[in-house]
C-alpha cells in the first residue's frame, strides 16, 4: 500500500512541537504493516539544501500563481516529497513565523499551496506514482480535502488532529485568491463565523478523522475543548477515532541517548543521579533534598504553565527543585522569570528551543511536570516514563490515559508510573507536587514507581496497526 503524507513540519528536518514527532516516526513504523509512505512537507531552507542535490521529479507551472519543482529526498529513514517554491517556503524564521515570531503574513497561501500540490499529487500528476490513501496532518494540510473533491479525485483521505486550537483561520477576502469556486465559501465546508478556516474544510470534507488519543476524541465534542468545532465534530462523529500517539524508542532511549553523559537503562538507574548531578550544576541550582522537577514545553495557557509560576514555592517547600524550557508567551515567560528570581539557587528558566537539553532534562530531572488545561496526547510524559522521569500530569487528554495515578490501589498492583491531578487547577497542581515530594522521601518506593514508568510501553507498534488497519478499511 503507498500513502502520501501531508505536513508542515517532520522530525529531524523542521520541528516546532509534537507534530513533527509524528509525522517523522510513523511512517517508518508502517513500513512493518505493509505501508509505504511518502510525505510532501513545504521545501524550508532546511530541506532545500538537501533536496536541490537532485533534479526535480516534476515541474508544476502554476500552483495559484507559483511555480514549483516537486523534489524528492531520502533521509533518515523517511521518504519525502519536497516542494521547492522559493518565494513561499525558502525565508527565514520558523515554519509559521518570521524571525520576530510573527506570524509569515500569507500562510494562508504558504499553506493552501502545499495542498494544491498534495491534491495534484493525488489525483496522479506524478508518472509512475500514485497513491492509495492521503493521510493529512493538521490544519495546514486539511485544505488537500477540498482540493480534491474540487477536482472530483477519489482517493480516501484520513485528517489527524494533533491539536484542535490551531485551526487556519483566516479572512474570507483570501477565497478568490486560492483557486477554489464560491460554493465552498457555506457553513459546511470553509466558512467560519464570516472567515474561512481551513481546518474546519477538511474535517467536512474528508472520509475519515483521528485525534491522537480516545480521551480526546471524546472531549472534543463538547464546547469545553471543541474550540468552537465541536458542532462540526459531533456531525461527524460516525467517522471519528482516538489513535494514541507512541515514542520513537531509537531516538528516546536512556541507554543509547548521545545527549545523556551518563547512559542508564532500567538496571542500572543510579547513572541518572550523575546526569541531575550535572543538570544542577550547568543551571545554577544548589542540590536539595527534594526531588528535582523540570517542564519541557511551549509556555502557554494550554500547557497550565501561569499554574506553574504561581505554585513554584511547594517545590522548594519540599527542597525540590525546578527548572523549566520552553517559549512561548511573553507574560508567562516573565512570571516564570520573575519566580526563579524570588528563588535563586532553586528554580531555573531557559528561554528558547534546544533539542540536546530537553534530552538531558528527561535523562537527569526526578520528576517531569505537565499540567495541561487540554492536551490531545502529549509526549513529553511519554518520553519521562522511558527515561524515569515520574510525570506529574493534569488529568486530560492523552495524560489522563497515559498515566497511571499513584493512588492506593496503583500503587499494590504495582502498576502506578505518575501522579495525576483533577480539578486543574494551580492548588490541584500544588497538590499533586506535594504528593510526588513526600513519595520522593521513600526512595524504594520512588525506583519502584521510576522502573514501572520505565517499563510502561509506548512504542509506535499498537497504534501503528490500528492505523494500518484503517487505512485498509478506508481504501477497501
Ligand atoms: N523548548 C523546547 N526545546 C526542545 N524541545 C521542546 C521544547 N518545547 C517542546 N519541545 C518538544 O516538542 C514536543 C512537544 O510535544 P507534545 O506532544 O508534548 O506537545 P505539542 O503541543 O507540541 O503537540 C501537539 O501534537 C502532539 C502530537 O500529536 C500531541 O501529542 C500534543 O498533545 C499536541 O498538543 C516534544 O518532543 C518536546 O520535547
Amino acid at each position: 500500500m503507498q500513502t502520501l503524507a501531508v505536513a508542515s513540519e517532520i522530525y529531524p528536518l523542521v520541528k516546532t512541537g509534537g507534530l513533527a514527532d509524528v509525522t517523522g516516526a510513523l511512517p517508518k513504523v508502517m513500513e512493518r504493516f505493509g505501508v509505504s509512505t511518502r510525505t510532501l512537507v513545504p521545501g524550508y531552507p532546511s530541506l532545500l539544501a538537501l533536496a536541490r542535490l537532485h533534479p526535480p521529479l516534476l515541474e508544476f507551472d502554476d500552483l495559484l500563481g507559483h511555480r514549483a519543482f516537486l523534489r524528492h529526498l531520502e533521509i533518515e529513514g523517511l521518504s519525502l516529497f519536497v516542494l521547492d517554491a522559493p518565494a513561499l517556503y525558502e525565508r527565514d524564521g520558523g515554519p509559521y513565523v518570521d524571525g520576530n515570531g510573527v506570524d509569515h503574513p500569507d500562510n494562508w497561501k504558504r499553506f493552501a499551496v502545499l495542498c494544491l500540490a498534495a491534491a495534484e499529487i493525488a489525483s496522479g500528476v506524478m508518472p509512475g506514482w500514485k497513491p492509495d490513501l492521503v493521510h493529512l496532518h493538521d490544519w495546514q494540510a486539511a485544505l488537500t480535502a477540498v482540493y480534491m473533491r474540487n477536482m472530483q479525485c477519489k482517493v480516501p483521505t484520513l485528517l489527524t488532529i494533533h491539536n484542535i486550537a490551531f485551526q487556519g483561520q483566516f479572512s474570507a477576502e483570501v477565497l478568490p485568491e486560492i483557486g477554489l469556486p464560491p460554493d465552498v465559501f457555506t457553513t459546511d465546508c470553509l466558512e467560519y463565523f464570516g472567515d474561512i478556516c481551513y481546518l474546519k474544510g477538511g474535517l467536512t470534507t474528508t472520509d475519515h478523522i483521528t485525534v491522537v488519543s480516545p480521551t480526546y476524541a471524546r472531549e472534543i465534542l463538547s464546547p469545553a475543548f471543541g474550540m468552537g468545532l465541536d458542532g462540526v465534530l459531533r456531525g461527524r462523529i460516525d467517522c471519528l477515532d482516538g489513535i494514541v500517539n507512541g515514542i520513537d524508542g531509537d531516538i528516546w532511549n536512556p541507554a543509547t541517548d548521545p545527549y545523556l553523559p551518563f547512559r542508564y537503562d532500567v538496571r542500572s538507574l543510579r547513572r541518572k543521579k550523575q546526569n541531575k548531578a550535572m543538570l544542577l550544576e550547568r543551571f545554577g541550582l544548589d542540590a536539595g533534598a527534594g526531588p528535582l522537577f523540570s517542564t519541557v514545553t511551549r509556555i502557554t495557557w494550554q500547557k497550565g504553565m501561569d499554574m506553574l509560576a504561581e505554585v513554584a514555592d511547594e517545590i522548594f517547600h519540599w527542597g525540590g527543585r525546578l527548572i523549566v524550557l520552553g517559549q512561548g508567551d511573553h507574560e508567562i515567560e516573565a512570571a516564570l522569570k520573575c519566580a526563579a528570581q524570588r528563588f535563586p539557587g532553586k528554580m531555573a528558566v531557559s528561554i528558547g528551543y534546544n533539542e540536546p537539553t530537553a534530552h538531558l532534562l528527561h535523562g537527569g530531572s526526578d520528576s517531569i511536570i505537565q499540567p495541561s488545561r487540554f492536551e490531545p496526547c502529549g509526549l513529553t510524559q511519554l518520553y519521562a516514563l522511558r527515561y524515569g522521569c515520574v510525570p506529574v500530569v493534569a488529568r486530560t487528554g492523552g495524560l489522563s490515559e497515559t498515566i497511571i495515578d499513584a493512588n492506593d490501589a496503583a500503587l499494590s498492583a504495582r502498576a502506578a508510573t505518575g501522579f495525576q491531578f483533577h480539578p486543574v487547577t494551580a492548588d490541584g497542581l500544588r497538590q499533586a507536587i506535594r504528593r510526588a515530594a513526600r513519595s520522593y522521601r521513600d526512595q524504594r518506593d520512588w525506583t519502584r514507581l521510576q522502573t514501572q514508568a520505565m517499563r510502561a510501553n509506548y512504542g509506535w507498534e499498537r497504534s501503528a496497526e490500528t492505523y494500518a488497519a484503517l487505512y485498509r478499511r478506508l481504501i477497501n
